[in-house]
């Protein structure tokens, strides 16, 4: 793992070679992922549109005035999953707009007529809808949470997840992309992973590049995401993910990071995170997303055969026989993952956790028992990746 220094000095920031810079990245990623690449096959559950932030790029958040600013029914939670079932998917994103109803009217209307006064409520009825009647998994993506939040919703999300995004307080200012965002301060996004790190929940986060940052800002965004793991040990996946420009936007004439600049993010990501984080950038993002796996990422992320990625609805799925084709031109293979990481629930647990600081490592539990038993009963599923050890907190049952 390289220093801060290095990140921001180290011929990386501006350096001619990127080709080089790629290939060492590439070799840290061999050696820890071998030549196994992966994704997780997922339906999306935007649960509500409306959010009380106002995010500079984003297309997702209505204002309640628009006619398609609404929630999702329980019946239209249970057909997409149901669908995406049939699908042989394995995952439920529920995403999100964060606390509408703290600033919106209309969201508290809506939520009533569900029989509900907060958002966090529904959401976790819903991941219960979704868990009670289909056999997907719910991964969580709520934004900022509080502990309480989080402990609420550890029993029904097999993992959950929270853009970093980046810890530059400039952002925030007004014309930056993070004016008038109360929940994408550095400090709530920081306590947010802290938090999950603390209850044990397998976390994914990430930095969204493009947005008004600096090289600098994105080298202590990621070290702040690696002095959280290795305070706690629970970050699955790091998310390199680049700014796409929507029309609409306050930041719709603003520059798209280009493939090299994704490539050289990708590849410091690689030479900052410790070795067990996994590295994900989305494939629907950029024509030659084949060129991330020369620059060190090991995983695809979600794709879905059946809906949209409502985060960047014009950015269409590619087939996922494209994507194992890109991998194989490449020498390594693509494979279905779960949503939570194997090494959240396997034996191998306790020696993926050697450098983790936390010192009460016999409460380690990153699922509930019933949790737990439904992932080791999809993590057998034909096609998965091959996970062979699992354990429940007793001892090995498989
Ligand atoms: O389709 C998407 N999936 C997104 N995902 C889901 C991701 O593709 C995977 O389904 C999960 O990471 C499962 O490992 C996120 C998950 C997070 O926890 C945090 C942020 C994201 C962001 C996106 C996104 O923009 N689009
Ligand atoms: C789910 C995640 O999607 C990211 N997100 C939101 N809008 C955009 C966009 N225009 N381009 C790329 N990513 C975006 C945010 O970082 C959010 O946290
Ligand atoms: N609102 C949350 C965030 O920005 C999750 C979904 S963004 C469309 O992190
Ligand atoms: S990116 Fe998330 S927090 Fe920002 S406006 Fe969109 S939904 Fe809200």
């Amino acid at each position: 793992m390289i220093s801060v220094s290095e990140a921001i000095s180290y011929e990386f920031a501006t350096g001619p070679d990127l080709y080089a810079l790629c290939q060492e990245a590439a070799k840290v990623r061999d050696a820890s992922w071998g030549n196994q690449l992966t994704y997780s096959k997922k339906v999306f559950i935007p649960l509500t549109n409306m959010c009380r932030d106002s995010c500079g790029y984003c297309t997702f958040v209505q204002s309640p005035e628009s006619a398609t600013s609404n929630y999702m029914t329980p019946e239209q939670v249970l057909k997409t999953a149901r669908e995406g079932a049939a699908l042989d998917c394995k995952e439920a994103l529920f995403s999100l707009g964060e606390r509408p109803e703290e600033r919106h009217q209309k969201a508290r209307d809506i939520l009533a007529s569900l029989g509900y006064t907060d958002t966090l409520d529904y959401l976790h009825d819903q991941c219960e809808n979704v868990l009670t009647n289909t056999t997907l998994l719910p991964h969580v993506n709520a934004g900022a949470l509080s502990y309480d939040e989080l402990k609420r919703l550890k029993p029904v999300a097999a993992s959950m997840g929270m853009m970093l995004e980046n810890v530059s307080s400039a952002l925030l200012k007004k014309g930056q992309a993070h004016y008038a965002c109360p929940d994408k301060t550095p400090k709530r996004r920081l306590d947010t992973i802290e938090q999950a790190g603390k209850l044990d929940i397998a976390f994914t986060t990430g930095i969204l590049i493009g947005i008004g940052e600096s090289w600098e800002d994105r080298v202590h965004s990621l070290v702040a995401i690696r002095e959280r793991h290795e305070m706690y040990g629970h970050l699955q996946e790091v998310i390199i993910q680049n700014f796409r420009a929507k029309d609409g936007t306050a930041m719709e004439g603003c520059h798209e990071p280009d493939l090299d600049d994704m490539k050289r993010t990708i590849a410091m990501a690689r030479l900052i995170l410790p070795a067990d984080i996994s590295i994900q950038a989305p494939p629907n993002l950029e024509v030659e997303y084949g060129s991330y796996i020369n620059a060190g990422i090991n995983d695809f992320g979600g794709i879905s055969p059946l809906t949209k990625d409502f985060i960047n609805p014009e950015r269409a799925w590619p087939q996922i026989s494209s994507v194992a084709q890109a991998c194989e031109g490449l020498g390594y293979s693509l494979a279905e993952r779960l949503t939570i990481y194997d090494r959240f629930y396997s034996e191998n647990n306790d020696s993926q956790q050697s450098n983790v600081q936390k010192i009460d490592s016999q409460s380690r539990a990153y699922l509930t028992p019933d949790l737990l038993h439904r992932v080791i009963d999809l993590s057998r599923m034909p096609g998965l990746i091959q996970n062979t050890k699992v354990r429940t907190e007793g001892g090995v049952i498989a």
